[in-house]
């Protein structure tokens, strides 16, 4: 029987602190598989994220995500990006345990420039910047405690964010 699959490195944080560019190009820079949560939900629900939030509701997306958060953690072996609310979950900060978990800090002013309208956000629809802030306020402490380093995203590029996080790899 051959070992456990790890993923080298699950990135979690805010929406837009990243998670989804700043783990393609560390994925490139390692030469590994790079994964993402949300894109495993789309493709086996064969349909957008905004469109199981109409159709399904909130709730049945946190079930879709956490069925998709374990399955991640048993089958990757590259960089794993989980959806910024993956870590409301008690299952999933649980599952997180052992793993080298990264953090991808951002503060307000950057995060509601990126995500700018909030399109393909659902939560962030109306309101972005008030509703970031509430879902940051939020979660800042569930980040904290799933993550097994920190790295500041504010005025960087993901280049030079992906730089960070190799060395952080192999200790
Ligand atoms: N360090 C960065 N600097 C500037 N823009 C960024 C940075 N990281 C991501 N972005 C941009 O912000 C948006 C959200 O990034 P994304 O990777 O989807 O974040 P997340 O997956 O954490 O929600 C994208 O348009 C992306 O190009
Ligand atoms: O913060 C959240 O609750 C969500 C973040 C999104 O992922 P990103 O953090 O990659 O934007 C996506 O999982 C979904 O829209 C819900
Ligand atoms: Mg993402």
């Amino acid at each position: 029987m051959s070992a456990a699959t790890r993923p080298v490195c699950v990135l979690v944080g805010a929406p837009g602190s990243g998670k989804t560019t700043v783990g393609q190009v560390l994925a490139a820079e390692l030469g590994v598989e790079f994964r993402d949560t949300d894109a495993d939900i789309e493709r086996q629900a064969g349909k957008p994220i905004p469109e199981i939030f109409v159709d399904e509701g909130e709730a049945h997306f946190r079930t879709l995500e956490r069925a998709a958060v374990a399955a991640a953690l048993a089958s990757c072996d590259g960089v794993l990006a989980l959806g910024g609310g993956a870590v409301l979950a008690e299952e999933n900060r649980a599952a997180l345990v052992g793993h080298r978990v990264v953090h991808l800090s951002v503060e307000l002013t950057d995060a509601v420039k990126r995500v700018g309208l909030g399109i393909g956000r659902p939560l962030l629809t109306i309101n972005p910047r008030a509703t970031l802030k509430h879902l940051m306020d939020q979660r800042r402490p569930l980040y904290a405690e799933v993550a097994t380093a920190t790295v500041m995203t504010d005025g960087r590029t993901p280049e030079e964010i992906a730089a960070e996080i190799i060395p952080l790899l192999k200790r």
